[in-house]
């Protein structure tokens, strides 16, 4: 995936030079380690809580996983600049969310809860799941994280929630039952329940299980290495400089990178 050359990268002749908004963090790290490692790619600027980009920071493109305070920040830089943008920063805020529909007007973006190619086809699969099975089947989310993660459920397991949701012409948030032990009360088959665990040095684990009367069918993903979602980001990075203004899915990013 890193390998393959960017048009952008041909026809300028210099590297893609890319701002890291998180960059003290644990994806943080991992971008600028694979910038480093990149000859077609170049560390243009850094920010995390104790600095944002400076004047002379000079990007093509601009990557941010950090917190939806400095993802507001990077949204107001990228537009001022026209620079394109990834977000993969989860549990954005109502005005980041508002802001990114502006900015979709002006600057190419792309902003998944996982920049990983395995849970973008997870997403797929566990909505062909849920619209090839009864409704009968009761789906339930789970997700385990390292204990340093702030925000709950993940936001790929609220991503995988909305595609099975939609496969079943639900609304998420009038069928998502976070806590269990508030209700008493027998399970409904359209609710859609999620767990949540946090530990340890878990890099990130999902599951969408459909339980049925008598079997049950379970789509897991496990990331072991944090470097698959700072590799998706940047191919995002390398596709979002050779795109016009406008959202892009990453799934949408990946055709012809790998299998159809
Ligand atoms: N889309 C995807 O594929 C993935 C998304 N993520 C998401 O990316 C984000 C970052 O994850 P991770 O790297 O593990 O987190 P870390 O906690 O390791 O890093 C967070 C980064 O954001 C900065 N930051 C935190 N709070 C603030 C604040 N209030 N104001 C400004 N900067 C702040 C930190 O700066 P400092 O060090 O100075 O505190 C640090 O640079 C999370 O939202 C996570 O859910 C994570 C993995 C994959
Ligand atoms: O915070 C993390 O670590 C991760 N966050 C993302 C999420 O909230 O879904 C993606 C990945 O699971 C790791």
């Amino acid at each position: 995936m890193g390998s393959r050359v960017s048009s952008t990268a041909w026809a300028c002749s210099r590297p893609v030079r890319v701002l890291v908004s998180g960059a003290s963090g644990a994806v943080g790290k991992e971008l600028r380690r694979l910038i480093e490692a990149d000859p077609e790619l170049e560390l243009a600027g850094v920010a995390d809580r104790s600095g944002f980009f400076g004047s002379g920071d000079q990007g093509d493109v601009l990557v941010d996983f950090s917190h939806p305070a400095l993802t507001l920040r990077c949204l107001e830089l990228a537009e001022q600049r026209g620079l394109p943008l990834v977000i993969g920063t989860t549990a954005l805020t109502e005005r980041c969310r508002d802001r990114i529909e502006q900015a979709a007007t002006r600057i190419p973006l792309c902003v998944a809860a996982n920049f990983s190619v395995g849970v973008t086809v997870m997403l797929e699969l566990a909505a062909r799941a849920a619209s090839a099975l009864p409704t009968t089947f009761d789906i339930e989310i789970a997700e385990a994280h390292h204990r340093r993660k702030l925000d709950a459920p993940s936001g790929t397991a609220l991503a995988l929630g909305e595609a099975v949701a939609q496969a079943r012409k639900q609304v998420l948030s009038e069928q998502a039952v976070m806590d269990r032990s508030v209700r008493r009360e027998p399970r409904s088959s359209a609710e859609i329940g999620f767990q949540v665990s946090r530990g340890g040095d878990v890099v990130g684990e999902h599951s969408v299980q459909f339980f049925g009367d008598g079997e049950r069918l379970e789509i897991v993903h496990r990331a072991t290495d944090r470097s698959i979602f700072a590799r998706g980001a940047l191919l995002a990075a390398r596709k979002l400089t050779e795109r016009g203004a406008g959202r892009v899915e990453f799934r949408d990013l990946l055709v012809g990178e790998i299998g159809s």
